[in-house]
Order: C-alpha cells, then structure tokens, then sequence
C-alpha cells in the first residue's frame, strides 16, 4: 500500500517536472522568435520586442530557479481532489491545475490546519525530494477517520530534517517546512509597520524574506512598479541572504545594506561607537538644517557690484527679503536659489535702467538687453553666489565636519567633545553613519543643477557619437541585407527608450527618492533615529515589515527598544508580532546564551529551542597568550566533529588578526573571513560580522573581552553565542562572564 502510494506520488512529481521543462520550452521558443524579429520593421516593433523579450527573460528566469525542490506538499481536503502545494502555481495546456503556489490563499492551510482546527484538511504530505526524484513522504494525518484507512507515512519530520542538515554559508529558504506562527506573519497585511520581535534563531530573517515574496505575490500590481526595498546590517549578511528570494520565484526585490542606501556613495563602517551613537541622533537633523539655512546669507553691508561701469547695490534688506521669499517656496534649497537670483537680477535690472536713463535721458534703454547684462555679470554672480551658494550634499556635510568655525555654528548646545567627535578630515571615507547625513542634505539642498548647462552639452556629444555608430551600424547592415525601414536617428532613440524602461528595480536603486510600496528591514534593533528617518522617506506610505532583537543590539546608536526606535517616525502606528521558537541553535547553547545575558541583568526573550544538542558548551582556560595556540590546538577536534559542517571562529579585534594567521598557516585557504566569504569551512570574524549568519560549530575567543570592547552591551557576545546549530566553544585567558558555565560543563 505504502510504496503503491510512493510509486504514485513519484509519478505526480514527475509529470510536475515535464511539465516545467514544456514551459521551459515554450518561453525560450518565443524569446527566440522575438529576438529573430528584431532587424525588421519599424520603431514602434523594435522597443515592444525589447519589452517583450525582457517579459520572457524573466518568466524564464524565474522557471529555472525554481528547479530545486519544485513541490513540497499535498494536501487531501473534505471535498475535491487532492491538492499540490509549490513554488509557483502550474496548470496544464488546458488549464487544468497541477499545482498551487504556496503564497495562493489555498495554500495557507498547509501551513495553518491542525488536528484542533483542521480547516477542510484530513491530510497533510510533506513530499521530500532530492534532485528531481521524491525520496520520501511524511504524514500528518489530522482527521482521525483517515488514519485507519492509511498508514501514513512517517520519519524524522520534515522540519527536524531541514534543521538537523549541514550549512552552506548560505541561507536557504524554509517554504516547505513553513511554521504555523511563522505563517501568519508572512501573510499579515500589507498596509501600516509590523514590527516582528523575535530571539536568536527564531527565523525572523527567514520569515521577511518569505514575507516579501508573499506580499509581491499578492500585491503584484501594486508592487510591480513602486517595487520592494530590503535593507540588512552589512554586505556580508546581504550575500548570505542572497540566494533566498530568487529561489522563491523573485527577483526584483531591491537589497542593500546600510551603508549602501545613498546611491553613489561607498561607505566604510564607523568604527568609533561614540561617533556612530551621536551621528545616530535626531539632533543631527537639526544641525544639517543649520549648515544648510547658512549657505543662505545676507551682507552686514550694502553689496556694490559693477555691470558696463555702471555701479549697482545690493542691500541687506534687499537681499533679506529675497531669501524669506525663496524660503517661502518651500522648495529645498538649490531649487529655491532660482526664486532668490530671479528676484534679485529683477532689482539689479531696474536699479541698471534706472542708471542707463539717468545718464543718457534721450535714450530709451532696452530693458531684455539690460537683463542680459546683469544676467551674465561676474561681479552680480559671485555676489548672488555669496548669499546663497548651490551646493552638493557631500560637499555641504565636508565644510560642516572640517571646518571648526562651521562646525559650532551649526551645533549649539553641543558640547565640545560632541564636536570634536564630528570632526572628519576633507579627504575622509564617508561611513556608514554619514548616510542619512548625506540623505537629510540631500532632502533639504534638492537637485543640484549648476551643471547641468555642462551636461546637456556632454549629452548632446553623446548623442553625436551615437548617431555617427548607428550610421556606421546601418552602412553595414545595408552591406549584407536589404535596406532596412529606420533611420540611425530612430536607433538612438530607441537605445535611450530602452535605458527608460529598465525594470524598477534597476532604476529604484539608482534613484534616492524612489518611493518603495513596500520596506523590509532586518536586524533592525541596530537602526539609529537618522536611518529610521531615511527609511521612513524610502517609504511614504509607511508599509514596512521591520524585524529584529532588541536583546541582540550591538550597534551604539541602535535601538533599546522598540518604542523609543520607532516613535519619532511610526508614532504609535505599529503593529507588535512575536515568535517564540528558536530553530537553530540547541537547547543546551540557548540556554548558557540566555543565562549570561541574565545574568548580566538584561532580560532577554528566551524562545524555546526545538531541538536538544548533542554537546554541552566548551570552556577552554588557558594562559595569557596561550588562546590562538589553544585555538590551532582545538581545531583538529572541532572539524572531526563537525564533520564537515561550517566553522565559525569569532573574536574581538585584538584576536582576528593573529587567530587568522595561525589557521592560515596550518590551513592555508581553507580559511575566509572578512566581507562575504562565508563558504569556506572555517571563517574568522567578528561579531558584527557574524550578525544574522549561521553555522554549524563556533569558537569564541576571549568572550570577556568581546564586553569590553563593546563598552559592556552584551550584543556582541550574545549574538556571537546564538550562531551555532551544533557547537559551541569559548577559549579565555581572563574571567569567563557569570551565567556561560552550567553546573556539570566540561572545563578544560
Ligand atoms: N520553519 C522553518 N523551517 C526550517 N528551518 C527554519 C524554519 N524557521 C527557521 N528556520 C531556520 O532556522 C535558522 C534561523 O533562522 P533565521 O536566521 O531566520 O533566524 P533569526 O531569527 O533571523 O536569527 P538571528 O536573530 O539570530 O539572526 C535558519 O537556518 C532557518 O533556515
């Protein structure tokens, strides 16, 4: 009975698999058909077969990422046939269904149903697969009447299997093995901010990123063209993530990490906590304001200014009442310049007419020809320049932290160490925490265009050389076939039509007030008030799904709760989910992690751990400087017992360097660390880095140490505690914080 049904499902599973590979045909049948209808026919065919052959290209993207693990379920309901649960929704020629995408409301039940609420369910079958092939079938059996008709297949369950495998170094996604909890808040709704607060390995990550896909699944007009905004810590994390979406069927979904959400600007960490937490501040909005208010100046004297010898003044109130109404446009500063200039040369070119008819009373002065020259004259332009200078937002935030005397203008109530802490050499990496500075600057200065006169010209050469190349293209296309119908100028312009339609991702990413129909924020205890600002403006309707730990906050100007984070953007218009399960790390490391933290006197959500580990934690006590050579000494163990799995050795800035050297020498290039290089099998890093990664087995060297630096928040060490599913191991020279050891732990 049991392999009859086995023997069946594999038929199913099959029969869904040709039917991917036809479909596979049929959008690469057509991709090529469209791209062979290129050469010909007029303007209009050419854009609509480049539309029409990106369509193609990303259904046909999509098709192939869904390969691996294409159907994970069956449901057998009370009424109708059975139902198949998958990545994506798959029909027959004729319509037909064959299988339904796990974001279809259908599917919820999969995820939902239990023996309590079966909800129409009599049987759920987790379809296990490996390559192509079903491997096995497990059985949750919910209405009691079917068990006597079946068996039911059973085995380690599906969940315990996927948590139980190896790591890759990178996340995979959990849409077969989907919790009930977890459930809910991938399908909670879309408008307004759900805050999702969750401890170590309760799979927050895992659920935003299904939460994502969900949302363009359901919302796929509204989203299609606003798109969604994805923002984690560091770039490592955003390459650990990478693989999830598109696996899911998506791939337009815009990521960045935190210091990379000012388009055009590359950033370094900050390193100096104290820096971070005050460039975090909201007071930091008001001293960008100040630093801009100060490009726009009034003369403490009357201005004289020379145009064809005639001697022209500006005065104070003049000038004053020209800036109050550019102001009063309540346009960002470099496009209110224009109302300021134009108000301004209006006054010069009377003052100009008044002079032309004074001196020559015959004369009538042409007043157009007059502007002109006030227009064009150096003296009016650098006097209307000293009042109110157009200005970038990079070189606005270099003048404020590099020169002192601007400095303290714009910072009262500041004290003398804030300053000094602000100060940034002219030539300086921007940071992390200059982001939002740089995005205040940019939201209040408005397009800079003091170039642009520069770049229609530049554009216009462009176009030039363009057009000489598709004429050039054309000549040769007349060589080899019959004359083609278009034009080298229609080329161009069908060229600069297709850079337009990019996808609205490309363009989103580019484009500093693209406004997102949806945010997703991870790790997002770490936010400070200025990037929640900037977020905030990614997002006006303020759709945000916003993920974290308060518990595990490392960063100086992160969160020490939600309230005080979300406050000054959300108000009180947030909603508060919890999940309370911890899928990752055993029981037994979850539990030293929570009573060190504890013991530290922080409360800290302590999820419950699904599964119990085989080893207790480690404590290695050795002597000063014995820990990297304790380290090279505990290795060998380490890898046997992992057995191949991923180890992570994590350490405070003192340790990294030499802790690298000594694996390095013994095995070589086997050992990453750093940005991104998280698929070797052993990796140093620090525990910033290791924020939100996982890994089989970890060492932390000198925990204490990993407090100190981080001037006593337990962020660093606790997140360092909570990454392996397997094993856990510290190696000290000095005090071992209160709380690690439990009574019975082996001590070395
Ligand atoms: N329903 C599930 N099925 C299978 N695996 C799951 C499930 N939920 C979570 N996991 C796994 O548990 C691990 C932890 O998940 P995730 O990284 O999303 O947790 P997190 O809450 O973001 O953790 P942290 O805050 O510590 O970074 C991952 O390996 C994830 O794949």
């Amino acid at each position: 009975m049991l392999e009859t049904d086995l023997a069946h499902e594999r038929d199913y599973v099959h029969g869904l698999y040709s039917r991917l590979d036809e479909l596979r045909e049929e959008k690469r049948a057509q991709l090529a058909r469209v791209r062979r209808s290129g050469a010909v026919g007029s303007i209009q065919n050419v854009s609509e077969r480049d539309a029409f052959a990106a369509l193609y290209e990303d259904r046909l993207a999509q098709l192939d990422a869904v390969e691996d693990r294409l159907v994970f379920g069956r449901l057998d309901l009370d009424e109708g046939g059975p139902q198949y649960i998958g990545r994506i929704g798959l029909s027959t020629e004729d319509l037909q269904r064959l299988m339904v995408d796990w974001r279809a409301p259908e599917a919820g039940h999969f995820y939902q149903a239990t023996a309590f609420d079966r909800q129409g369910v009599r049987r759920r079958r987790h379809l296990i697969l490996a390559g192509r092939e079903l491997k096995a079938m497990e059985d949750d059996v919910l209405d009691p009447g079917m068990l006597s008709e079946h068996g039911g297949h059973q085995g380690e369950g599906a969940l315990l299997a996927a948590l139980n495998s190896k790591r890759t170094g990178q996340m995979s996604d959990i849409v077969s093995t989907i919790q009930a909890e977890q459930d809910r808040i991938i399908r909670s709704t879309i408008s307004g901010a759900l805050v999702v607060q969750g401890g170590p390995g309760t799979g927050k990550t895992a659920v935003a990123l299904h939460r994502a896909a969900y949302l363009l699944y359901s919302h796929r007009e509204r989203l299609k063209s606003a798109g969604v905004l994805l923002v984690g810590p560091s770039s490592s994390f955003m390459k650990y993530i990478e693989r999830v979406l598109p696996s899911l069927g998506e791939t337009g979904v815009v990521m960045a990490s935190l210091g990379r959400l000012y388009p055009g600007v590359d950033t370094v960490a900050e390193h100096d906590p104290r820096v971070a937490a005050l460039k975090g501040r909201l007071a930091m909005a008001v001293v960008v304001a100040n630093a801009v208010a100060q490009r726009q100046r009034t003369f403490a004297q009357p201005r004289t200014v020379v145009v064809d010898g005639y001697r022209l003044v500006l005065s104070p109130r003049q000038v004053s009442r020209a800036r109050d109404k550019a102001r009063q446009t309540g346009k960002p500063h470099n496009e209110a310049r224009a109302t300021f200039v134009k108000i301004l040369l209006r006054e010069l070119t009377e003052q100009m007419t008044e002079k032309v008819l004074a001196s020559s009373p015959g004369n009538s002065a042409d007043r157009s020809y007059l502007a002109e020259d006030v227009r064009s004259s150096r003296d009016v332009r650098v006097a209307l320049n000293l009042a109110w200078m157009p200005v970038t937002p990079e070189k606005l935030l270099t003048d404020l932290f590099s020169k002192p005397a601007i400095l303290r203008a714009c910072t009262p109530g500041f004290t003398d160490e804030e300053r000094a802490l602000l100060v940034r050499a002219a030539d300086a990496r921007w940071t992390e925490s200059d982001v939002p500075l740089l995005d205040e600057a940019a939201e209040l200065l408005g397009e800079y265009d003091i170039h642009a006169g520069r770049n229609a010209a530049a554009a216009e050469r462009q176009r030039e050389r363009d057009l000489e190349d598709a004429k050039r293209a054309l000549a040769d296309i007349e060589h080899l076939e019959s004359t083609p119908n278009f034009t080298a100028e229609e080329i161009v312009e069908a060229n600069t039509l297709h850079d337009a339609r990019l996808g609205a991702s490309d363009r989103a990413r580019g484009d500093r007030t693209w406004a997102y129909g949806h945010v997703v924020v991870d790790e997002a205890q770490e936010l400070s008030h200025m990037q929640w600002r900037l977020l905030a403006r990614r997002c006006p309707l303020k759709s945000f799904t916003i993920v974290g730990d308060i518990a595990q906050t490392s960063s100086a100007a992160g969160a020490q709760s939600w309230a005080s984070a979300l406050t000054p953007e959300f108000g009180k218009h947030w909603r508060l989910e919890e999940l309370t399960v911890n899928y990752r790390t055993p029981s037994q490391i979850a539990e030293a992690a929570v009573r060190m933290a504890n013991a530290a006197g922080q409360i800290v959500s302590a999820p419950k751990a699904v599964r119990e580990g085989t080893w207790e934690t480690v404590i290695d006590r050795v002597a000063r400087d014995g820990v990297v050579p304790a380290l090279v000494g505990a290795l060998p163990e380490e890898l046997s017992l992992l057995d191949g799995g991923l180890l992570a050795v994590i350490a405070g800035e003192r340790q990294l360097a030499p802790a690298t050297k000594a694996l390095r020498a013994v095995y070589g290039t086997r050992v990453g660390g750093g940005s991104g290089s998280y698929e070797q099998d052993i990796v140093v890093i620090s525990p910033q880095e290791a924020k939100g990664l996982e890994f089989d087995g970890v060492v932390i060297l000198e925990p204490n140490e990993l407090l100190e630096e981080a001037h006593g928040r337990l962020g660093d060490l606790y997140v360092a505690m909570t990454r392996p599913t397997q094993r856990l191991r510290l190696i000290a020279s000095g005090p071992v914080p209160d709380g690690i050891e439990a009574v019975g732990s082996s001590t070395v």
